[in-house]
C-alpha cells in the first residue's frame, strides 16, 4: 500500500484564474488531514483532481500509490468522495440513496453494514424520506454513508460541514474521529477555521496556495506575539481608534472581543492602556489572551 496521499507541484488554472498554484502536501496512513481555506481558495478544484475528475496543468499526484491520470479507474474504486454539493439524488429515498451508491460500487448495503452502521442508525428511522426532505445534518449523514459504502482505502470530504448547524458540525467531527480510529486516512476541507483544530494537521489554503502545513499544536504554538482581547461599550470606535495606534500590529473582531496584537516587543501593555485613557470609553475591559488556531491563521494570511 503506497501513502495514501501524495501531492506535488500541482498547478491548474482556469482561464485568467490560477486556482492552485504549486500546491505540494502529503498524508499518511490514519491520518486526519485538514485543509482550511475561505470561499475560492482552491479546495473543490483539488479534491476534484486527487479523485481523477478534473486533470492538473502541471505536477503529479497519487492516490495509495495510484497516479490520478494514469491509474484514474483503479482509483475510483478505491476512494470515497462526498463532494460540497449535489452528492445525493434529491427524489430517492434515504435507503435507496444507499442501495444506489452501494450497486454502482458492486456492493450491497449488508456487505458493508459495519463501517456506516454508527452513522446509519442515526438517519434510518427516516429511511423511506426523500433525500430533499432531510434536514442538512440528514442530509450530510447519508452522504458520508453513500461515501462509505465500498470500504473506501482513502476518503475524500470537501466542505462536509458547510451550511450546517453547530450541533451537527459537532457530532460530523465526532463521526471523523471513530472512523479516523477504524485506520482510514481522510483528506477533509472546511472553510471554518475553528475546524483546524480536530484534525492532525493542516495545510492552510488561500488564493490557491498553501500558506502552511502543521499540526494545530505546532501552528499555536509557533505564535511569538503576545496578544490582548478588549472589549468597550462603542466596539466600532474601539476598533477605530486601535487600528490609529501608532503601535498596533493586527487589530480584527473576534466574537465578542477585539484580539490586538502590537508591532515591536517594547510596546506593551501599558503603552496601550495609556494610549486608550484618554479616549472614555466605557466599560473597557482589556486582557492578555494566548492566539488560538483561528489568530495563526488571520496572522499567515495577512502577512502575504
Ligand atoms: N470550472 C471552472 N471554471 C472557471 N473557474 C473555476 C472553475 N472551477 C473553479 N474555478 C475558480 O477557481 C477558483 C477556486 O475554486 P474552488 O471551487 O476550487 O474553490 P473552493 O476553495 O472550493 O471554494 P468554494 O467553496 O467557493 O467552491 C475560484 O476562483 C473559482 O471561481
Amino acid at each position: 500500500m503506497g501513502t495514501p496521499i501524495q501531492v506535488t507541484g500541482v498547478y491548474k488554472k482556469f482561464d485568467a484564474v490560477q486556482a492552485l498554484k504549486d500546491i505540494s502536501f502529503d498524508v499518511q496512513p490514519g491520518e486526519l488531514f485538514g485543509l482550511i481555506g475561505p470561499d475560492g481558495a482552491g479546495k473543490s478544484t483539488l479534491f476534484r483532481i486527487l479523485t481523477t475528475l478534473l486533470l492538473a496543468d502541471k505536477g503529479n499526484a497519487t492516490v495509495n500509490g495510484l497516479d490520478v491520470v494514469k491509474d484514474y479507474k483503479a482509483i475510483r474504486k478505491i476512494v470515497g468522495y462526498m463532494p460540497g454539493r449535489f452528492s445525493l439524488y434529491q427524489d430517492l429515498t434515504v435507503e435507496e440513496n444507499l442501495h444506489f451508491f452501494a450497486t454502482i460500487f458492486n456492493t450491497t448495503i449488508v456487505a458493508n453494514y459495519d463501517l456506516i452502521r454508527d452513522i446509519y442508525v442515526q438517519i434510518e428511522p427516516f429511511k423511506n424520506r426523500p433525500a430533499g426532505k432531510l434536514s442538512g445534518g440528514m442530509k450530510q449523514k447519508l452522504a458520508l454513508c453513500c461515501a462509505l459504502i465500498h470500504k473506501p482505502v482513502v476518503l475524500f470530504l470537501d466542505e462536509p460541514t458547510t451550511g450546517v448547524d453547530p450541533v451537527s458540525r459537532k457530532e460530523f467531527w465526532e463521526m471523523l474521529q471513530r472512523l479516523k480510529q477504524k485506520g482510514i486516512p481522510i483528506l477533509v476541507s472546511t472553510p471554518y477555521m475553528d475546524e483546524a483544530i480536530l484534525c492532525d494537521r493542516v495545510a492552510l489554503i488561500q488564493k490557491g496556495e498553501i500558506m502552511g502545513i502543521d499540526t494545530p499544536q505546532h501552528i499555536t504554538a509557533q505564535f511569538s506575539k503576545p496578544m490582548w482581547a478588549l472589549r468597550a461599550k462603542n466596539m466600532y470606535h474601539l476598533l477605530q481608534e486601535l487600528r490609529g495606534f501608532e503601535h498596533t500590529h493586527s487589530c480584527y473582531a473576534f466574537g465578542e472581543y477585539l484580539h490586538l496584537t502590537l508591532q515591536n516587543d517594547q510596546a506593551d501593555e501599558q503603552l496601550l492602556r495609556d494610549y486608550l485613557k484618554g479616549k472614555q470609553h466605557e466599560d473597557l475591559d482589556i486582557f492578555p489572551i494566548a492566539a488560538g488556531i483561528e489568530d495563526c491563521f488571520i496572522e499567515m494570511m495577512e502577512s502575504r
